[in-house]
């Protein structure tokens, strides 16, 4: 059964149902794939997924570990990594977008129709049916878009609780050369992580679907906590 979803982006993007598409692992597209996401006003159809299609969002502040937790996932429990974070940087580079440079820059939020363009491609593509989706939805308007466009929930959220001051140091000596990883745009960061994502996590909290993770210890021992969740999870996706 097809469960399909219409959505109408204000800005630049507006999706219609149509009676065609290509199917691509479970969701289905109609011209996705011609054009950047960044001037996307094609008219797409979308479908939800494979039956057996698990989504987990992974939610943090920044410098939290999401993206630490996630490999050490990825290793033991074979799901596929979709940093929402590392897909901008990609798209930043490829499409010489400034748009996206000038928003990571300043800690913002790029707009929900380029993000969520970027994570639909790489759910249709490969063969897995189990993803995480690393540091997305980052506001609630992210979350309601991807929601719409995709007719998808998560099965289930981590969010990796860290107080700020380990993720102020974890980030000034995460030494990866990012443009954000100063105190500048950390502090910036910062506050648009409590003013626009903590209320997706409560969001999830108050459907049951929130798993909080004490980000403080070693990564081994954070880890031990995000086994736990996916041994409780296991039996109910
Ligand atoms: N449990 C931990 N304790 C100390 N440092 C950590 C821990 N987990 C990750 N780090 C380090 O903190 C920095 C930020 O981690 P990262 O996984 O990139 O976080 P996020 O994706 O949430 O921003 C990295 O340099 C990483 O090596
Ligand atoms: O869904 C997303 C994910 C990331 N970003 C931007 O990309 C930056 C870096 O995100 P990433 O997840 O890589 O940072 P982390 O939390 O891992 O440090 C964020 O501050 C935002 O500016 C965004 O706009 N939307
Ligand atoms: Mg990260």
């Amino acid at each position: 059964m097809l469960k399909r979803a219409t959505a109408t982006l204000k800005s630049t993007l507006s999706l219609h149902i149509t009676k065609e598409g290509s199917k691509h692992n479970g969701y289905h597209f109609h011209r996705f794939t011609t054009g950047s996401p960044l001037h996307f006003q094609e008219k797409d159809w979308v479908c939800p997924k494979h039956k057996d299609t698990v989504i987990a969002f992974v939610l943090g502040g920044p410098g939290s570990g999401k993206g630490t937790q996630c490999e050490k996932i990825v290793e033991t429990f074979g799901f596929k990594h979709l940093s929402a974070g590392d897909l901008l940087r990609k798209e930043m580079v490829s499409d010489n977008s400034s748009m996206i440079l000038d928003t990571i820059r300043e800690g913002r939020i790029v707009p929900s129709a380029v993000t969520v363009k970027l994570i639909l491609r790489e759910l249709a593509s490969g063969d897995s049916h189990k993803f995480l989706i690393d540091g997305f939805p980052r506001s609630e308007e992210n979350r309601i878009a991807f929601e719409r466009i995709t007719g998808s929930e998560p099965n289930f959220v981590l969010f990796f609780e860290c107080p700020e001051k380990e993720m102020v140091k974890r980030v000034l000596s995460r030494n990866q050369g990012r443009i954000d990883d100063n105190i500048d745009t950390m502090k910036k960061r910062l506050k648009v992580f409590e003013a626009l994502n903590l209320p997706v996590v409560d969001y999830y909290a108050k459907k049951g679907k929130l798993h909080k993770i004490n980000a403080v210890g070693t990564e081994d021992e954070v880890f031990e906590q995000v086994r736990r969740v996916f041994a409780q999870v296991s039996t109910v996706t």
